[in-house]
């Protein structure tokens, strides 16, 4: 059956996976309220469609730090693509890369990131790539890791904020996932060596202390941009901007870390406000539909990454499986945008939204 909607190829990884792999990309921490909570907000919020506006031709591309991407969504960090299919971070930076977006890396790649952006390089030499770091305690070793992506073409460093220790991902403990010999190389922590190759992999650590204070530090260690992931307070998101971040990624880390944050849409409104168009603001979470994604832009995002469903892709399909995630998407935004009267994504504002979260939470 060809698939037409990012679910069936949900469908079709699932049937291909192996089960503990499966229930480690698919799983979330505790009672994985907010992995579930991350996509049933979507269905919520409504859409009212503006008519009668000539929306024929439709300008999805958007500017993001200086990249032009052909359409606002991006593909978010996520770990291990060659447990889901042989052509690994390879073949889905390929299929960014070609579909004229960006791939935030994965410190937890299993694949070389100068390997990665070369690859992405090759389908489309304009072709962006920002790297996702786990600050390591040994801060001298995640200078280390910062230059090696930073030599490899990564324009931006995206540092995780929600992960000061790792979630609790039941699913994991019970198949053992964690302990699967051989399974979890990260090519891009292994040793610097002397001789400038790279020796035998660390495992990722996690930063207990994380705190503004490692950002000022991050400042020293690099001159590229710095993006923070998982912010979902206001507040935190008002001292990013104070802190001089070039973005932010509104992100529950797709359920992962902490259990019952709400949906990252629903706390997309609040953050919008707080940073007030100073820098971009990227989400995360459950983004399924095109709907989801003009959802995201009328309450503020400036483009939306995708987690899971890049993996579903890839899974089901390898490279040219991640291509068809994305071309389906970005179909269903230009279908949806022309349904609601935008001819561009800037167009695309909060009068198409009700209720918004807020107002729906006052009903419960
Ligand atoms: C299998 C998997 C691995 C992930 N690995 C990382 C990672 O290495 N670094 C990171 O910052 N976030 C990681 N994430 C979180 C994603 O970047 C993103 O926040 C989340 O997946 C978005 O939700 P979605 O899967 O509903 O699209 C991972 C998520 C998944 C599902
Ligand atoms: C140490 C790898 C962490 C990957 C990750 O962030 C996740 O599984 O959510």
């Amino acid at each position: 059956m060809t698939p037409l909607a990012l679910r069936d190829f949900e469908a079709e990884a699932r049937r291909r996976l192996d089960p503990a792999i499966w229930d480690y990309y698919a799983g979330g921490a505790d009672d994985e309220v907010t992995v579930r909570a991350n996509t049933s907000a979507y269905a919520r919020i409504g859409l009212v469609p503006r008519v009668l506006r000539g929306a024929f031709h439709r300008q999805l591309a958007v500017d993001v730090l200086g990249h032009r991407l052909s359409m606002p969504i991006l593909a978010a960090p996520t770990a291990f693509h060659l447990l889901a299919h042989p052509d690994g971070e390879k073949g889905s930076a390929r299929a960014v890369a070609a579909a004229g977006s960006l791939s935030i890396i994965s410190m937890a790649a299993t694949t070389a990131v100068e390997e990665i952006t070369a690859a992405g390089r090759s389908a489309n030499p304009d072709a962006a790539f920002w790297f996702q770091l786990y600050l390591q305690p040994d801060l001298a070793y995640s200078q280390a890791v910062i230059e090696r992506a930073e030599a490899a073409g990564c324009s931006a460093l995206v540092v995780t904020v929600d992960s000061p220790v790792y979630g609790n991902r039941e699913r994991d403990r019970r198949n053992g996932f964690l302990d699967l010999p051989g399974l979890l190389v990260a090519e891009n922590t292994r040793e610097p060596l002397p001789t400038g190759e790279w020796g035998n992999p660390r495992s990722i650590g996690f930063t207990g202390d994380l705190s503004w204070d490692h950002l000022a530090w991050l400042r020293t260690a690099t001159s590229l941009p710095v993006v923070l992931k998982g912010i979902t307070h206001p507040e935190d998101a008002r001292l990013a901007v104070e802190n001089g971040v070039a973005a932010i990624v509104v992100s529950n880390h797709g359920g992962r870390q902490l259990d019952t944050v709400p949906a990252t849409i629903d706390l997309l409104p609040a953050i919008a406000e707080a940073v007030d168009g100073r820098v971009p603001v990227v989400l995360d979470g459950g983004i399924r539909r095109g709907t989801d994604v003009l959802k995201a832009l009328a309450f503020g995002a400036t483009a939306v990454a995708l987690g899971r469903p890049i993996i579903w892709g890839l899974a089901a399909g390898g490279e040219q499986g991640v291509g068809d995630v994305l071309s389906i998407l970005r179909t269903e935004l230009d279908r949806a945008m022309a349904l609601c009267g935008c001819s561009s994504v800037l167009e695309v504002s909060r009068e198409l939204v009700r209720p918004a979260p807020e107002e729906s939470w006052s009903r419960l």
